[in-house]
């Protein structure tokens, strides 16, 4: 089953072109690795995927409301509780209970600490665990283990395994071994878009509101 079908894509970033003729398709249960050179485009691939900016060109399917994105900002409430930023997050995407994602990033003992209080790791532990609470099977992650220690790398990649096995699906922008094995990679380089390429941005779209 086809979670998400990407044809002929471009992106743009600041009005230029990044990407271009990108075609993959992430099946239940696949992981894909976007790798690259900085500053190819693999978070402006990602921002695309989530609905953040238009594609410049190509098509993109996927189920509605099929998707989740974390990228670079956790998106925490700072005056939030770490238990209550996950029931937010939880009764926005209408997902389920918060207890699993708690105990899978293991956030319990952290669980009545406000979200300002933690530290960088703690914090990016909290921001995937509100990937656990929105119940969606797509997962686009921009560089997920930014501060984790290597036992919440480990944690994390033993939650990605899981979501893989319950027919998840996720697309990782990554410059570490996430140690998922069985993970593929795509390689932005060859879709890297032809120099000097100027994109019409949409009417309306203002960029740094995206
Ligand atoms: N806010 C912005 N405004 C204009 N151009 C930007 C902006 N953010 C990024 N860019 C440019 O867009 C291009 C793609 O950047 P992007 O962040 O998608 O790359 P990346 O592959 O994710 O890089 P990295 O590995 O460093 O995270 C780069 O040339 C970058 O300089």
């Amino acid at each position: 089953m086809t979670r998400l079908a990407v044809r002929d894509l471009a992106v743009a970033r600041g009005g230029l072109r990044a990407v271009e003729q990108l075609s993959f398709a992430l099946a239940a249960g696949q992981a894909l690795i976007l790798r690259g050179p900085n500053g190819i485009g693999k978070t402006t691939v990602l921002r695309t995927l989530a609905g953040l900016q238009p594609a410049v060109a190509g098509t993109i399917e996927a189920a509605p409301e099929s998707l989740a994105y974390a990228g670079h900002a956790d998106g925490l409430k700072p005056a939030l509780s770490v238990a209550e930023n996950l029931r937010f997050w939880s009764r926005v995407f209408d997902g389920p209970e918060i207890g699993a994602a708690l105990e899978r990033m293991n956030l319990r003992d952290l669980a009545t600490r406000p979200a300002h209080a933690l530290s960088a790791g703690q914090k990016r532990r909290l921001g995937l665990a509100r990937l656990l609470v929105t119940g969606r099977p797509v997962w686009l992650l921009d560089e997920p283990t930014v501060s984790l220690d290597s036992a919440s790398v480990a944690l994390f990649a033993g939650v990605l395994r899981d979501h893989l096995a319950q027919g998840g699906a996720a697309l990782i922008a990554t410059h570490i071994d996430l140690g998922l094995p069985e993970a593929e990679i795509l390689d932005l380089a060859p879709y890297r878009a032809r120099p000097g390429q100027r994109d019409q941005r949409p009417a309306g779209f203002n960029e740094a509101f995206a």
